[in-house]
């Protein structure tokens, strides 16, 4: 709200004034309520209905005014709405991260963004004002040392008056640089997204996203909407969020705890599954063969050929005076049915020893009258239905199930006729079997499938929501791992068809969904980008062609950076990787590159002297968001697209990194899908991303930079620092 006008300047002058005076009010509650919380940790402490109510209720208050306490400093509120009509008419509300009152009964000063009268902030429009007379979104400066933030402007739009345009706010914290681990967007969360996170708790849901529409924030602001939305069902049944890596993790970690959700769990499935650790390596197309669906069969075959009725022999049960006897036929009546049943492995196990028991107690109350509990308990545990149980469903490890199978070429063979032809079996053979499952060395797709066994001796325990990020990146098997773990809940999927990176990833959302247990979810599509540049997201466009996904095209609401390619012969492909860094280090913020083929050299070449230096090791993400790692530091690999998603980056001076897309990741298509993933991860301020091949087969580099602009500032215009080629002219 600008105006050369004296009389709007002192009206907005008098209303900043009044604001910056609610805002003290809402942080002298708070302090309150902060007291409040701990104050009632210790009245809590000396309730004592019973020892174990005492302890819920004390570790319910310590939590909250932990949570509490732990609170970021920061604005208490970022927007307000004036209702005109409806059931909110005549009332104003401020909203913010968190519910802020004087008193339990008193209305509240701020309204928490995920009550339901906050949805119009997000939803009304000039058009459909939805009861607003005016939305207001509030400019703030980050205190200095100490001091709370500095409230220096407010933004009003008259809907009920269908006034209504883009808001410079929301433009400015969009065109922000991103520094730091990634931040809340409670206070600019757009329509579509706010439909996405406001959705129904009973429905699943996949967003198909192009690069940096918000994705990870979407289902971040979701799972922190569900908390407050069913806090009883979701502390009952849990709510768990998936990323792609430990990296991933740690730069998402602030989201959910500025937003007031703390104790989220917040993992990745390698963890989650990690039964034992990895000491074992694949071949590729063995590790591509055990991320194959096919492979639950076998299993489930290797699983199931030792619940077996080719032994049975009838049985006698003695009882004080009496005998009791159960027939081979009956016995493998019972087996058979149970197997037919198909219960998890270990239920089956007990459902056949009930039966059996029933069996026994059926002739004994015809002949000595009802028998109690204590009866049927010491029936069930007598030796010989114990015997008979070992013989014909003998308890098993999920170790000694995965073991035997990759150990013992005819117990594959047999579990894996029909379904795994012999070059196939052979892939998945140990060369040295270990002498006991207890020292096989166990890869990391060997934890799929023993997770996969496991789930089928027994169902892990689920949750009642889980959010999986990335999910184009998951094979079918590791699919199954996760629908293992929402058998009675709903799940988020957030992904890109177009962005897989690993040999199995995903082409449609059909098949992830229908492997994840959810073959109803909708899929909704978002287009719109916060982070990457219009001119990569158009280069991006232009290589979905190359891929044989079908997703929308996406477009940025980022209108810096600058893309150049240039034809840069294979040869030559080190020495041009290390211009396009040197080009980048003199622009300020993070750089990348990519090429999945000779990563020596370029090693090599970056760390002569003379050449630039910088780091991207996940290790060195804080120094470069600080700008303390930059020239000096050796240029590393690091390793897989993914772990170098060091998405903080972006403050200024910060140094290059030099990522890998890992050839070994891509899947047919080649170089075009990795490319197309790699420049969709790019974000501004400042990149590089040389890549490999394209599909065509021809060699060529390409560059981006995009200049960070000042703090605060207009963003100025980027500059391109490398060279490139092939069939990508410029653009
Ligand atoms: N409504 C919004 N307002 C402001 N910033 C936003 C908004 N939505 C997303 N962003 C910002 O855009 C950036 C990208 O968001 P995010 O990482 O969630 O996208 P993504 O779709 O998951 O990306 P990727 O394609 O790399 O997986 C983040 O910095 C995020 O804070």
């Amino acid at each position: 709200m600008t105006s050369a006008d004296p009389a709007p300047r002192l009206a907005l002058k008098e209303s900043l004034h009044l604001e910056r005076v609610h805002h003290d009010r809402c942080r002298t509650a708070l302090a309150a309520m902060v007291d409040g919380a701990q104050e009632q940790v210790v009245v809590g402490e000396d309730v004592s209905a019973s020892g174990a109510d005492a302890e819920v209720l004390g570790y319910q208050l310590r939590s909250q005014a932990k949570e509490m306490r732990e609170l970021p400093d920061g604005p208490l509120f970022f927007g307000k709405l004036e209702f005109d009509r409806g059931d909110h008419a005549g009332q104003a509300y401020h909203l913010g991260r968190l519910r802020i009152t004087e008193h339990p009964a008193a209305p509240p000063l701020v309204v928490d963004w995920r009550a339901p009268v906050s949805r119009a902030f997000y939803q009304a429009s000039a058009r459909d004002p939805q009861g607003v007379a005016v939305r207001r979104r509030f400019g703030w400066a980050a205190g200095s040392k100490g001091e709370s933030a500095d409230l220096t402007g407010l933004e009003d739009e008259h809907l009920s008056k269908g006034d209504s345009g883009p808001s410079a706010i929301v433009a400015r914290e969009i065109e922000r640089p991103r520094v730091g681990p990634m931040r809340d967007i409670a206070a600019t969360i757009q329509p579509e997204q706010d439909d996405l996170v406001r959705g129904d708790l009973a429905l699943s849901v996949c967003v198909q996203g192009a690069p940096g529409t918000g994705k990870t924030a979407v289902g971040l602001h979701r799972a922190a909407y569900l908390l407050y939305t069913h806090p009883q069902r979701m502390r009952r049944g849990g709510l768990l969020v998936l990323g792609p890596n430990r990296t991933f993790l740690s730069y998402i970690s602030q989201v959910l705890p500025a937003l007031g959700e703390t104790g989220v769990r917040q993992s990745t499935l390698q963890d989650e599954i990690a039964r034992h650790p990895v000491t074992g390596t694949d071949a590729r197309a063995t590790a591509v063969l055990k991320h194959d669906p096919r492979m639950a069969e076998v299993l489930r075959r290797a699983l199931y050929a030792r619940a077996t009725t080719a032994h049975v022999n009838s049985l006698e049960i003695k009882d004080g005076s009496y005998s009791w006897r159960v027939g081979a036929g009956e016995l493998a009546r019972i087996v058979a049915d149970v197997r037919e049943e198909e219960p998890p492995y270990g239920t089956g196990r007990e459902r056949v020893r009930s039966r059996v028991v029933r069996c026994v107690q059926l002739q004994a109350e015809r002949r000595a009258g009802p028998q109690n509990g204590a009866w049927v308990q010491r029936v069930s545990r007598s030796r010989v239905i114990g015997a008979f149980l070992d013989a014909v469903w003998p308890k098993v490890r999920p170790e000694e199930v995965v073991a035997e199978l990759l150990g013992d070429q005819e117990k594959l063979a047999a579990a894996a006729d029909g379904v795994l032809d012999a070059e196939e079996q052979k892939h998945l053979l140990w060369a040295r079997p270990p002498r006991s499952w207890k020292s096989a060395r166990w890869s990391a797709a060997d934890l799929v499938l023993l997770d996969e066994a496991a789930g089928l001796v027994e169902h892990p325990e689920g949750y009642g929501h889980l959010v999986v990020d990335e999910a184009q990146d998951l094979s079918p098997m590791e699919c199954r791992a996760i629908a293992r773990r929402a058998r009675f809940g709903s799940v988020t999927v957030l992904g890109d068809l177009a962005q897989g990176t690993t040999p199995w990833a995903a082409r449609s959302w059909d098949t992830v969904l229908r492997h994840l247990g959810k073959p109803d979810a909708a899929v909704v599509p978002l287009t719109i980008g916060f982070r990457v540049p219009q001119a990569v997201v158009g280069l991006a466009n232009r290589l979905l062609g190359r891929l044989d996904v079908e997703v929308p095209e996406g477009r940025s609401l980022r209108g810096d950076g600058e893309l150049v390619l240039r034809p840069t012969p294979p040869d030559a492909l080190p020495d041009a990787v290390v211009d396009a860094v040197r080009g980048s280090l003199a622009h300020e913020g993070p750089s990348g590159s990519s090429r999945p083929t000779r990563r020596g050299r370029v090693r090599q070449a970056s760390t002569r002297p003379g050449s630039p230096r910088g780091a991207g090791r996940a290790g060195c993400a804080g120094e470069r968001r600080t700008g303390r790692c930059g020239q000096g530091a050796r240029v590393r690999p690091c390793g897989g697209r993914r772990a170098c998603r060091d998405r903080g980056g972006g403050g200024t001076g910060a140094a290059p990194a030099v990522c890998r897309a890992d050839p070994g990741g891509v899947a047919a298509g080649g170089g075009a899908r990795a490319a197309a993933a790699v420049l969709a991860r790019w974000r501004p301020p400042g990149g590089v991303w040389p890549s490999g091949e394209t599909g065509g087969g021809r060699p060529w580099v390409c560059a981006v930079a995009a200049a960070p602009g000042e703090r605060g500032g207009r963003p100025r215009s980027g500059q391109a620092c490398s060279s490139s080629g092939s069939n990508c002219s410029s653009s």
